[in-house]
C-alpha cells in the first residue's frame, strides 16, 4: 500500500500530443508539434527554450488564447478539478476521465469559462492587461466581481461560463462608465494589491496604470491575475521586461503566493536562471517540440540533449548577475511546415548530429529517474564518432531565422527584439 501511494500524482494539468498551427500566407507553422507535459498541483513547471520556439504558443493553447490564423490541430489537454468535472460530465461524458476534463472536448465558451477563474495568465506587458483610462483598483475589483458571479451559481457550469464570458465581453464597454459595484470588491481589490506588495493600497487603488512603475504594474497585473483565485496561474515571461532586482523580487512575490494559495504555476522563460530558482519541473522546447523535460536535477545535472547541454552552456550565472555567454551558433529553425523536414529539428546545429538524426527522433525514456525524457538519440545510442555528419552537411540549407510571429500578431520589430532577444543572446540578455 505505501508503495502505491509514493506512486500516486497528483497531475493537476496533462497535456499530450499537443500541435498548435498557424495558417499563414506563406504557409503551415508548426508552432507546437506534439507537445506532452505533466504538471503537478502545487509546482511550477518552467517551459525554457530559444525565442521561436513554441513556448509562447504552448501556454496560450492550453488557456485557449489561440486565435486565427491559428488553431489547434491535436492532442489532448486534460485538467484535474472534481467539480468542473461533475458540472461538465453529463453533457459531455466522451470528456471526461473520472476528475479529469479533456479541455479539448468541451465547448470554446465553457473552455472560455475557465479563464480567469480557473487559469489565469501574467504577461511580459502588464500595460496589456490594464485599460489606460481606468484605475488599477477598479479593475482588480471588475475581475473580482466577474469571479463572484461566475461562482454565484456554482451547480450550473453552463451558467458560470455565459456569465462569465458575457462579462468579460463587456468588460471594454461598460466598465468605463461604471464604478466599483460593492465595497466589497473594492475592499478586495486593496486586499490583493496589499497581497503583492503594494504600499499605501487604499491609494494606489485610485491611482491610473501610467502612475505605476514598470514592477508595480507587474505587481498589479499578478493582483488582477489572483483575483479569480485562479488554481493554475501561467506566467509568460512576467520579468523579462524588468531590472534584475525587480526581477528578482517578482519572482520571489510568485514563490510566496504559490505558498500561500496553493496555486500551480506553468512559467515561460529563456531564462535557465529563472529556471532553476523557480521550477520543479522543466520541459526545454526547440522547435516545436519538447526535446528534454524531467526533474529541475533530471535536466541541469543529467541532461542527455545536445540542446539542453548549449542552452546551459550559454547561461553566465545561474542567479543572473551577468557575464559571457556561449552562445549556441547556428540559428532557431523555421516552423514552417514545407521547410522543417523530417530529421531531428536541432541536427543542423548539434555538435553530435549522427547519421540516425536524419530522422524525427520519438520521445525515448532516460536510465535516470521516470520524470525524464528526451527526444534525441543519445538517450540510447553512445555519440560514435565514425557515424557523425560532415561539418558541412547542413551548409546551403540553412533557414532563415527571422521568420517568427509573423501574420496578423506582428508586433513593432525593434520592441521585439528588445523584450526578445535573438537566440545568440538567450539566457542572458535581460540579466
Ligand atoms: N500569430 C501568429 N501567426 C503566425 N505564426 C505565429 C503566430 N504566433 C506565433 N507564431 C509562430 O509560432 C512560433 C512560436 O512562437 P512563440 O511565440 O510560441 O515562441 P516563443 O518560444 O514564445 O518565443 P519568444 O521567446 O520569442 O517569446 C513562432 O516562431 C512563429 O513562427
Ligand atoms: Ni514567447
Amino acid at each position: 500500500m505505501p508503495e502505491v501511494l509514493a506512486n500516486m500524482t497528483d497531475e493537476i494539468l496533462r497535456v499530450e500530443g499537443l500541435k498548435t498551427r498557424f495558417f499563414t500566407d506563406e504557409g503551415q507553422v508548426n508552432a507546437v508539434d506534439g507537445v506532452d507535459l505533466a504538471i503537478e498541483r502545487g509546482d511550477t513547471y518552467g517551459i525554457v527554450g530559444e525565442s521561436g520556439s513554441g513556448k509562447s504558443v504552448t501556454a496560450r493553447s492550453i488557456i485557449d488564447l489561440i486565435d486565427s490564423p491559428g488553431e489547434i490541430t491535436d492532442g489532448e489537454i486534460w485538467y484535474r478539478n472534481r467539480e468542473f468535472a461533475d458540472a461538465v460530465a453529463d453533457d459531455y461524458p466522451d470528456a471526461i476521465d473520472d476528475d479529469q476534463v479533456d479541455l479539448l472536448r468541451i465547448p470554446p465558451s465553457i473552455r472560455r469559462s475557465l479563464r480567469g477563474t480557473h487559469f489565469s495568465m501574467i504577461f511580459q506587458d502588464p500595460q496589456s492587461s490594464f485599460n489606460p483610462s481606468i484605475t488599477v483598483g477598479e479593475q482588480i475589483a471588475e475581475a473580482v466581481e466577474v469571479q463572484q458571479r461566475a461562482s454565484a451559481n456554482p451547480r450550473s457550469t453552463r451558467a458560470r461560463s455565459q456569465n462569465y464570458t458575457l462579462t468579460s465581453m463587456a468588460l471594454g464597454t461598460v466598465l468605463q462608465s461604471k464604478r466599483y459595484v460593492t465595497s466589497a470588491s473594492r475592499e478586495r481589490a486593496i486586499e490583493l494589491l496589499e497581497l503583492v506588495g503594494i504600499p499605501d493600497p487604499v491609494e494606489r487603488a485610485d491611482e491610473y496604470p501610467h502612475e505605476y512603475s514598470g514592477g508595480m504594474l507587474q505587481r498589479a497585473m499578478i493582483a488582477q491575475a489572483l483575483a479569480g483565485e485562479p488554481d493554475i496561474l501561467v506566467a509568460d515571461e512576467p520579468t523579462t521586461a524588468l531590472d534584475v532586482t525587480i526581477q528578482a523580487q517578482i519572482l520571489d512575490l510568485l514563490d510566496d503566493l504559490k505558498a500561500e494559495t496553493g496555486m500551480t504555476i506553468l512559467l515561460i522563460t529563456h531564462n535557465l536562471g529563472v529556471v532553476a530558482r523557480m521550477c520543479d519541473r522543466v520541459g526545454v522546447m526547440y522547435a516545436g517540440e519538447i526535446v528534454e523535460r524531467g526533474t529541475l536535477e533530471d535536466v541541469f545535472d543529467d541532461y542527455v540533449h545536445p540542446y539542453t547541454a548549449g542552452l546551459l552552456g550559454s547561461v553566465p550565472d545561474l542567479e543572473g548577475a551577468g557575464g559571457r555567454l556561449q552562445p549556441i551558433s547556428g540559428n532557431v529553425p523555421s516552423l514552417l511546415d514545407h521547410e522543417m523536414g523530417d530529421r531531428c529539428h536541432f541536427a543542423d546545429r548539434c555538435p553530435k548530429a549522427m547519421e540516425n538524426c536524419l530522422n524525427h527522433p520519438p520521445e525515448y525514456p532516460t536510465s535516470g529517474s521516470d520524470d525524464h525524457a528526451v527526444r534525441c538519440v543519445l538517450a540510447e545510442t553512445e555519440y560514435d564518432d565514425e557515424k557523425a555528419l560532415p561539418d558541412d552537411y547542413f551548409v546551403g540549407t540553412d533557414r532563415p531565422a527571422g521568420d517568427k510571429h509573423v501574420g496578423p500578431d506582428d508586433r513593432d520589430e525593434d520592441d521585439e527584439e528588445r523584450r526578445h532577444p535573438p537566440a545568440e543572446t538567450t539566457g542572458g540578455e535581460h540579466q
